[in-house]
């Protein structure tokens, strides 16, 4: 394995029922990097995330995250190993789904301390008080701790996902959709804070997003899925050369040139 890779993916295959997602994928995520990963509706980015992250099991391949391989004990047994193990590779990382995927009947700050909760074995106060941290770093005002997922805003919810992402200190942030749904300022803002927390902490961040001004905001590297595997990765100059029409078109399409920073201008 590269000693920089975070996550190493080799020869995964994902399937439901008879459609084959992916075959013989590999990936890599480098120490301290923003991957954006794209690719058209269905090519398997979600699918992608959920494999690494446990939540999918993959029909075949070999996927290794901070040195540990992570599909070597059927799930259940992986559940037990984790048990209050604040070291176990699944506490190291923090994932933000797409709805934010918040407990509805609890408050934000409940959320938030839900994994320290199962994970931590430290007193209330410090759970809390940890909690209302991590509240304030993703830019949510103190008062929002004590509100319900029903009583937020959109682009609150989204931050309130990320505050829970990130409660257990991860090194890894993996981000599903992170602007999806939000008006462009409170995108761009958001971005803004990914690019932020991720300096700021040290993160390496595995990001799944349609929106090409988060990638051009947020991402060192990029990773075009199509084809069922990993069809390129690269920087966002890299991609503006790719030859693949698939590519070509999503980098250079309207909404592409809407997206390009611009240049010299007075
Ligand atoms: N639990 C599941 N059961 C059956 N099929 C599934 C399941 N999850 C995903 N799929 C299928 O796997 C394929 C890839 O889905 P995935 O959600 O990863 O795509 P995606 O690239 O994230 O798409 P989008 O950009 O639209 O979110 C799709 O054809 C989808 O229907």
């Amino acid at each position: 394995m590269d000693e920089s890779s975070v996550i190493t993916v080799r020869n995964l295959t994902n399937r439901f029922g008879k459609t084959l997602v992916h075959q013989g994928l590999d990936l890599d995520v480098l120490r301290g990097e923003v991957l954006g990963v794209v690719g058209a509706s269905g090519s398997g980015k979600s699918v992608l995330l959920r494999s690494i992250v446990g939540l999918q099991r993959p029909a075949a391949g070999q996927i290794t995250v901070l040195g540990t391989e992570v599909l070597t004990d059927p799930p259940t047994d992986r559940e037990e190993d984790r048990g209050d193990d604040p070291d176990a590779v699944q506490n190291r990382w923090g994932v933000m789904f797409q709805d934010g995927a918040l407990f509805s009947s609890l408050t934000v700050r409940e959320n938030v301390e839900a994994p320290m909760r199962e994970k931590l074995g430290i007193d209330a106060a410090t759970r809390t008080a940890l909690a209302d941290l991590r509240i304030a770093m993703v830019g949510l005002p103190a008062t929002a701790g004590d509100l319900y997922p029903s009583e937020l805003s959109g682009g609150m919810r989204k931050r309130a996902g990320l505050a829970r992402a990130l409660a257990l200190d991860p090194e890894i942030l993996f981000l599903d959709e992170p602007t999806a749904g939000l008006d462009p300022i409170s995108a761009s803002e958001f971005d803004n804070l990914i690019v932020a927390l991720q300096k700021a902490l040290g993160l390496t961040v595995f990001l799944v997003t349609h929106d090409l001004d988060t990638l051009h905001a947020t991402c060192d590297r990029i990773a075009v899925l199509s084809g069922k595997k990993v069809l390129v990765t690269g920087t966002m100059a890299e991609m503006l050369t790719v030859d693949d029409p698939w590519v070509h078109a999503y980098f250079h399409g309207p909404r592409a040139h809407a997206a390009q920073p611009t240049q010299g201008t007075a």
